[in-house]
């Protein structure tokens, strides 16, 4: 009995390492070192990053570290990435909101662990390891929002291009910084960045470190919706509403919906149609689609 049950263990958590290798884009081969940027992360301590998950199915993804406008320390980018681990296997989840507390967004890597990994080899690791968490973020089966509120600066800013959709509130902006800091993206926002925009408007924001206030961003396509409360829970309440329109309904079928989405933007159009055949494979004949056989609604 209880060699079966390690054996189990084993067989789930073998499964979880090579569907995260899967959804990940660096690996050993590229001279990626995960344990050593991890432990060098877990030195530079502060903030949190929290996770509910409701009932709705949908989850509410927390930013928090106020003092430092929701700057990513050390410790927060490897709890980003448990967080991501964790909504990886909640089957039952739908739909993301991404916050941060104390009504503003984030303002991208902590400048005091920017300035203690400075060297390029910490500095390449660090970069991969944020691109690996943000992919397996922007690959969850679930329609996640960038709720921004206030300001979402550098790594704020490619954060919320991890997500499906970018709702903004009164005075918010988002702003690629990095030129200002003698930098450029490099946790994944400036590919994403040109596929939202194109690539003139991103040169444009990349280059210029131009503003993205909500108006500009609606017009660019970066953004979705202007919100029209700045009220930090009344935004929240309303980025809920939001995005219950699209998250209502049988979690097989909203998840099948992402998936699609989400082979339709990465892979050849070959691909993407066989992986669409095989996720239609997975709801054609079951339990949402056998009721509605029997319902036979109207689509008026
Ligand atoms: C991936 C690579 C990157 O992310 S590079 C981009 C890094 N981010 C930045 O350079 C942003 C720098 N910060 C700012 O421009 C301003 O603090 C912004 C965000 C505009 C907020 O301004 P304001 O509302 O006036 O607040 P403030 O400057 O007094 O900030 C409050 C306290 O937070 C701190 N803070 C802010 N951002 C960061 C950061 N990224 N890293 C470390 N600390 C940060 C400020 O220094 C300030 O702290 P203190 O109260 O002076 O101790």
């Amino acid at each position: 009995m209880a060699l079966a049950l390690w054996k189990n263990f084993l067989q789930i958590t073998m499964k979880r390492i090579l569907q995260q290798r899967r959804l990940s884009l660096y690996n050993g081969a590229h001279g990626y070192e995960e344990e050593s940027i991890k432990k060098k992360l877990q030195q530079f301590s502060g903030g949190s990053v929290n996770l509910v998950k409701e009932d709705n199915g949908i989850a509410i993804l927390t930013l928090n570290n106020p003092k430092l406008m929701n700057a990513f320390t050390g410790t927060m980018m490897v709890e980003l990435q448990e967080r991501v681990t964790e909504l990886e296997n909640w089957k039952d989840g739908k739909g993301l909101i991404i916050h941060g507390a104390g009504n503003t967004f984030c303002s991208g890597s902590d400048l005091n662990v920017v300035k203690e990994i400075s060297n390029s080899q910490d500095g390449m690791n660090m970069c991969m390891f944020m691109q690996n968490t943000l992919t397996r973020l922007m690959r969850l089966p679930l329609i996640s929002v960038a709720l921004v509120q206030g300001k979402a600066f550098g790594g704020g800013a490619e954060l919320t291009t991890a997500c499906d959709f970018r709702l903004m509130t009164p005075g918010s902006e988002i702003r690629f910084v990095h030129k200002r800091m003698g930098l450029v993206p490099g946790w994944g926002g400036g590919a994403r960045l040109v596929r939202l925009v194109g690539g003139g408007a991103a040169l444009q924001l990349l280059a210029g470190a131009e503003r993205a206030g909500p108006e500009r961003a609606l017009a660019l396509g970066l953004a979705e919706l202007a919100l029209p409360s700045a009220d930090e829970a009344a935004a929240l309440a309303e980025a809920r509403a939001w995005l219950s329109q699209y998250t209502d309904g049988p979690a097989a079928v909203v998840r099948a919906a992402k998936k699609v989405v989400t082979a339709a933007r990465e892979l050849p159009l070959e691909d993407a149609l066989r992986t669409e055949k095989d996720i239609f494979g997975t709801v054609w004949g079951g339990p949402a689609n056998l009721e509605a056989l029997v319902r036979r609604p109207k689509h008026k």
